[in-house]
C-alpha cells in the first residue's frame, strides 16, 4: 500500500518568528500521527529556523522549488545541495503559480526533477489544468503532457518514488475543490499515464496527491478515493489546527 503524504505548501508566507511557531504548534499537534508523511514547504529564508523547530519530530521539511545547477551565476535561485544542506528532504517542482507567473516551463520542471532526484530530495511534481483547458475537454492532454514531459528520461525506480501533485488551478485558493470523483478521475488518469511511459510497477509505487482547496472537512472524502494518496494543502496550512485535521484525516 502506499503510504498517504499530506504536505503544506506555505506559500509566500509567514517571517521567521511566525513559520517557527507554526511549525511548533503543528509539530505538537500531529506528534501522534502515525502512518502519514507529513511535509511542510516554508519560503527559502526561514527553512533554516522552520528546520530545527521541527528537529525530532515526525515533520519533513519540504522546498518550495529548486534549481537544476550546482552553483554558480544563477542569481536569485537556490541549488539542490544548499536545500540538502539546509535539511529539505522534498521540494515542490512547477506548482502552477510558478508557471503562470514565473514562466516555468515543462522542460525547467524536467531539469529540476532530475536535479533533486540526484541530490536525494524527493521531488513532489505539480501538474494540473486551468479552467479554461477543463471547459475545452481537454484536461487529459494536458496533464498528460505535463507528466511525460516533466518526467522525460526518469528511470521506473526514480518515479516510483516521487510524488505528483495534480492541482486543478481553477481549485486553488478558490474555495472551489474539484469534486472528489473528478479529482480521482485525473489522478487515475496520471497513474496511467505512468503505467504505460515507466511500467505497472513505478504506477503502483508513485504517491498522487490532490490539491486545490483542501480543508479539514473534505480530507475525508478525497482520500478515500482509490488513486488519491495525499494532499498539498495552500491555505489551509498556515493553521496548524486545521492542518492537523488534515493530517489527520
Ligand atoms: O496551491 C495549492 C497548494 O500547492 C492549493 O492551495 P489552496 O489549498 O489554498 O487552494
Amino acid at each position: 500500500m502506499r503510504k498517504p503524504i499530506i504536505a503544506g505548501n506555505w506559500k509566500m508566507n509567514k517571517t521567521t518568528a511566525e513559520g517557527v511557531a507554526l511549525a511548533k504548534e503543528l509539530s505538537a499537534l500531529v506528534s501522534d500521527a502515525k502512518d502519514v508523511d507529513i511535509v511542510v514547504c516554508p519560503v527559502f529564508t526561514i527553512l533554516a529556523s522552520v528546520k530545527e523547530a521541527l528537529t525530532g519530530t515526525n515533520i519533513k521539511l519540504g522546498a518550495q522549488n529548486i534549481h537544476w545547477e550546482a552553483k554558480g551565476a544563477f542569481t536569485g535561485e537556490i541549488s539542490p545541495a544548499m536545500l540538502k544542506d539546509v535539511g529539505a528532504e522534498y521540494t515542490l517542482i512547477g506548482h502552477s503559480e510558478r508557471r503562470q507567473y514565473f514562466g516555468e516551463t515543462d522542460e525547467g520542471v524536467n531539469k529540476r526533477t532530475k536535479a533533486a532526484l540526484a541530490n536525494g530530495i524527493v521531488p513532489i511534481v505539480c501538474v494540473g489544468e486551468s479552467l479554461e483547458e477543463r471547459e475545452a475537454g481537454i484536461t487529459e492532454k494536458v496533464v498528460g503532457g505535463q507528466v511525460v514531459a516533466g518526467l522525460d528520461g526518469l528511470t521506473g525506480e526514480q518515479v516510483a518514488g516521487l510524488v505528483i501533485a495534480y492541482e486543478p488551478v481553477w481549485a486553488i485558493g478558490t474555495g472551489r475543490t474539484a469534486s472528489s470523483d473528478d479529482a480521482n478521475a485525473v489522478c487515475t488518469f496520471i497513474r496511467k499515464t505512468v503505467a504505460e511511459k515507466f511500467g505497472a510497477d513505478s504506477a503502483a509505487k508513485v504517491r498522487i496527491q490532490y490539491g486545490g482547496s483542501v480543508k479539514a472537512d473534505n480530507i475525508a472524502e478525497l482520500m478515500a478515493k482509490s488513486d488519491i494518496d495525499g494532499a498539498l494543502v495552500g491555505g489551509a496550512a498556515l493553521d496548524a489546527a486545521g492542518f492537523s485535521k488534515i493530517v489527520k484525516f
